[in-house]
């Protein structure tokens, strides 16, 4: 089975500090993997360094599919209403179907019934959803969430965790970074350690 993401001695350094060094581990089509550790540790650098947004010191990463990532800062243009902001992106990730591929999005995040809401008006929760119907629309193989977790209530968890498992299932991969127990099932654990 081909990879579709994978990390080969990989060094992740901010500001001229090491936070973690020789960093190894392979995703192929249903796997996934945990990265946990205290805040400060380098989840969203290790994160970062998966999307290609941030090189690596040391080692290299390996790239067999198309990433979609969902960071912390918000994505979507606060100005458009939420069904355009995901049509928006849609188009710039040159989503075949992009119509119904984000109408399926908004459905899998529950976010139909406001998709004519600017995105400026949505809640912290609604608004890291609008952030996974992203990554959703997009049809890339390999997942990057960062703290996809925060701000959702625990039905939203539990969609998430659906959502994640369905992927999977069609053949994606994920790469999950959280500080929030999220269920993972069968998924690989990178700990990094201060
Ligand atoms: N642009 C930057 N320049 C220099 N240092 C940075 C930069 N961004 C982050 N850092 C530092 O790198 C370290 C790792 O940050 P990172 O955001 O990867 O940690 P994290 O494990 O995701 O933390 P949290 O759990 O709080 O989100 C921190 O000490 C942070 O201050």
């Amino acid at each position: 089975m081909s990879t579709l993401l994978a990390f080969h001695g990989v060094t992740g350094a901010r500001g001229g500090r090491t936070l973690f060094e020789g960093l190894s581990f392979a995703l192929r089509a249903g796997e996934a993997a945990l990265v946990t550790g205290p805040n400060g540790v380098g989840k969203s650098s290790l994160i970062r360094i998966a999307a290609g947004l941030l090189a690596p010191a040391a080692g290299s990463v390996e790239t067999g599919a198309p990433r979609a990532l969902m960071a912390e800062a918000p994505a979507l243009d606060q100005a458009r209403s939420l069904g355009d902001a995901l049509a928006f992106w849609a188009a710039l990730d040159a989503v075949p179907d992009a119509s119904t591929r984000v109408e399926e999005a908004l459905a899998a995040t529950s976010l139909t019934p406001i998709a004519d809401v600017p995105v400026r008006l949505l809640s912290t929760g609604q608004r890291r959803r609008a952030a996974l119907a992203r990554v959703v629309a997009s049809r890339a193989s390999v997942w990057l969430l960062d703290e996809p977790a925060n701000g959702l209530d625990m039905a939203s968890v539990i969609a998430l965790e659906t959502l994640m498992a369905q992927h999977r299932a069609d053949g994606g991969a994920v790469l999950l970074a959280t500080h929030l127990p999220v269920a993972l099932p069968g998924a690989q654990t990178i700990v990094l350690a201060p």
